[in-house]
């Protein structure tokens, strides 16, 4: 099945400031895309208007051609958002914390799929440490690690990369190279330069308000 996600039209406000209006936007199954934007541009907070997690100023997001709030329950079956912190819970170890993914989401579910995305991840070996008790980079590779159990065609991801190392950037550009290959769909941020020729950016300063 062919997806899309259409912004029409959004503007964003934080506080008392208007960070960015008219942002019309389409993205389809296949595409990989970048959010790019100085520090404070508002890329975070479109990300939460697109989950549907905030509210536009104005404007609205369609899930293939319905409003995400009229379409909220298969809307939130397709999508995988990763936060900045990924909402990893830091007293359960990785193993628990993707057992706790499986059990609350539509996503793979066998329990050899879960060992498999530890390992791939680079957890093998540390998945009964409580995730608290982790560096930030394997911490923040459990929350990555569901990527890898996922169903969901539409993933957006905030600073998937942040803490990762340079082996770790290129193993999750593949992966989300294969993701829309397969038909889904990347939505991520991103402050260092991500290793793919089939990413598109896009540049949040050409929406900013001006006053
Ligand atoms: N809870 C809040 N209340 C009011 N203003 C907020 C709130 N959260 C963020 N902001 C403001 O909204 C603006 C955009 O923040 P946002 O986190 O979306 O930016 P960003 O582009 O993701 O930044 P960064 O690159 O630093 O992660 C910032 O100026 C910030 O101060």
């Amino acid at each position: 099945m062919l997806h899309q996600l259409q912004l029409e039209q959004i503007a964003c406000q934080r506080g008392d400031k208007v960070l960015f209006t008219d942002l019309s936007l389409t993205f389809k199954s296949g595409d990989f895309v970048q959010i790019e934007g100085h520090n404070g541009m508002g890329k975070t907070s479109l990300l939460r208007i697109i989950t549907g997690l905030a509210l536009p100023l104005t404007g609205r997001v369609q899930w293939n051609g319905e409003d995400i709030s009229l379409c909220r329950e298969q809307f939130h079956t397709d999508l995988l958002y990763l936060g900045h912190l990924s909402g990893v819970k830091p007293e359960l170890t990785a193993w628990e914390n993707l057992r706790f993914y499986q059990k609350i989401s539509t996503c793979e579910q066998s329990e050899s799929a879960l060992w498999q995305a530890l390992e791939t991840v680079g957890l093998a070996g540390r998945e009964d440490i409580a995730a608290g008790r982790l560096s930030a980079g394997q911490q923040k590779r459990i929350g990555l690690a569901r990527l890898w159990l996922s169903q969901a065609p539409l993933w957006i991801l905030d600073e998937p990369f942040n803490a990762i190392d340079k082996y770790g950037v290129t193993v999750l550009t593949e992966h989300f190279e294969r993701h829309v290959k397969n038909g889904g769909i990347v939505i991520l941020t991103s402050h260092q330069d991500v290793p793919s020729r089939i990413l598109h950016k896009v540049r949040l300063d050409f929406y900013k308000f001006l006053e």
